[in-house]
């Protein structure tokens, strides 16, 4: 089939890369030049792992291509995909400027039947809204449909090729068998399609994302008070996740979700709630906790240097809002560096793949280090804010022979509490006892 996918972002790239591996003609389409520039030149623009080899196999099989031409895409595609940004407004909602502006746009394009995907996450009503912008345009025929996206950065090719479900919400018999056809090879495995109405697949797009950061921020709390009775949150974790009707996923307490969706998914579906005169109370606490809980190893930091942080040196390990990518947006380290910037600190910072996007943002306030041990020089302390494979097992002799003093505040419990006593480090974690 003839794909277009506009907007190529992690999720528009990641999708319209696999749908030409399943030997579909797909053109992506992107405003920004130089990004499409370098994709024609054969570079992938993020980092994303496993994306580079298909990215490459299918340009060199002409089933991939790259334009900025809008036109381009419109004349192409059977299917039309809408991968755009819906970043939060000032009030939380999402920001629909991208989506129904390129609606219109598209609108005014067309002059045979397309079907126009919504795989942005939009809030509930967005197809209707997208079907109104596009029919004012034209009189061709159409269908919208609305097919969230459930991929995680850093496993993006893997969650796309492998879905545990594709959603799809629509109300046209054509569109569905269109939709059914492209998908078809996606769920082999037995992994369903399901079909649903456009408001259901839309509102199940915030809702699983929302459950997912409650439960994360539900686990937060628990190892928060954990420190107060002396529990281990570790252990209280395997003693629930063991349970299936809990499960074993997304119980990891830490410095609080980030990332470019559940922050303002969250806030989005819960701005849509007020919006039709519904409080959903629970999010209204998810995001406070969250809030609150980016910034809470800066108080014991703090405390520990008896509140004078000017002129003491920290190492940073890990800037992305998680390990396996270079996204940096809502990135706990971000507020971290903020606020210990302020108070006057020096910050050594390492991070595997996201520096390029944090000097971005931080510039030269900040020593760029490209050795995680060398960022740890003459450190009065280690702090830890990603939970990257190569800082689970370091060489701890290494670290104390960098530092001025042997003192670890980690964001996201990496180490054993024993190991870590032994090798004589003072140590703060989430939700467990403090070493040392
Ligand atoms: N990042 C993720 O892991 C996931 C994101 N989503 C949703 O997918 C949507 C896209 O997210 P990302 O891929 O992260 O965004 P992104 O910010 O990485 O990429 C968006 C792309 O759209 C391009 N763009 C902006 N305006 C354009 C226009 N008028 N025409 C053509 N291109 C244009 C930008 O240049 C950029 O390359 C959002 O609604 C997000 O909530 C859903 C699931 C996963
Ligand atoms: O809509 C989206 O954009 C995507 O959002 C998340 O994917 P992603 O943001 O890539 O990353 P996650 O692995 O879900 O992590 C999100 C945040 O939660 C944190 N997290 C995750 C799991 C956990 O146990 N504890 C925890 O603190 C991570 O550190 C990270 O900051 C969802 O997992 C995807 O299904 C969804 O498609």
């Amino acid at each position: 089939m003839n794909i277009s996918v506009i907007g190529t972002g992690y999720v528009g790239l990641v999708t319209g890369t696999c749908l030409a591996e399943t030997g579909n003609d797909v053109l992506c389409i992107d405003i920004n030049e130089d990004k499409v520039k370098q994709m024609q030149n054969g570079v992938v623009p993020i980092y994303e792992p496993h994306l580079d080899v298909l990215f490459d196999r299918n340009i060199k099989a002409n089933r991939l291509k790259f334009s900025t031409s809008l036109q381009e895409g419109v004349n192409h595609g059977d299917i039309i995909f809408l991968a755009l940004p819906t970043p939060e407004d000032e009030d939380g909602s999402a920001d629909l400027s991208y989506v129904l502006g390129a609606a219109k746009d598209i609108g005014q394009l067309i002059n045979d039947y397309k079907v126009i995907v919504d795989k942005s996450t939009v809030p509930v009503g967005t197809a209707n809204k997208v079907t109104e912008v596009i029919s004012k345009e034209t009189n061709v025929d159409f269908d919208v449909v609305s097919n969230p996206e459930f991929l995680r950065e850093g496993f993006a090719v893997d969650d796309f090729l492998k879905p545990e479900r594709i959603v799809i919400g629509l109300s046209s018999e054509r569109a569905t068998a269109l939709m059914q056809k492209l998908y078809k090879p996606f769920v082999r495995s037995g992994n369903p399609i399901i079909v649903m109405d456009e408001k259901s697949a839309e509102l199940t797009k915030y809702a699983a994302n929302s459950f997912l950061a409650t439960k994360i921020t539900f686990m937060n709390e628990i190892a928060n008070f954990c420190e107060k009775v002396g529990a281990d949150v570790d252990k209280v974790r395997r003693g629930m996740g063991t349970d299936s009707r809990i499960g074993k996923r997304f119980l990891f307490p830490g410095i609080g979700y980030g990332g470019s969706c559940f922050p303002k998914d969250v806030k989005a579906l819960h701005k849509s709630g007020k919006d039709n005169d519904y409080n959903f109370q629970i999010l209204d606490s998810v995001i406070q906790i969250n809030n609150k809980q980016k910034t809470i190893l800066l108080p014991r930091i703090e405390s520990y240097f008896n509140g004078d942080l000017k002129g003491k040196t920290f190492a940073i390990w890990g800037l992305a809002f998680k390990p396996e990518t270079d996204d940096i947006r809502e990135a706990p380290s971000i507020y971290i560096m903020e606020h210990l910037l302020k108070k006057g600190a020096k910050l050594q910072v390492f991070d595997p793949e996201a520096m390029p996007n944090i000097k971005k943002r931080f510039g030269n306030t900040l020593q760029y280090i490209d050795n995680m041990y060398a960022a740890t020089k003459q450190a009065d302390a280690l702090i830890i804010c990603t939970e990257w494979s190569i800082f689970r097992t370091p060489d701890f002799n290494k670290l104390k022979e960098n530092m001025n003093k042997p003192i670890i505040f980690d964001g996201r419990n990496l180490y054993d509490l024993e190991d870590i006593k032994n090798q004589g480090f003072y140590y703060s974690s989430i939700g467990r006892k403090i070493i040392g």
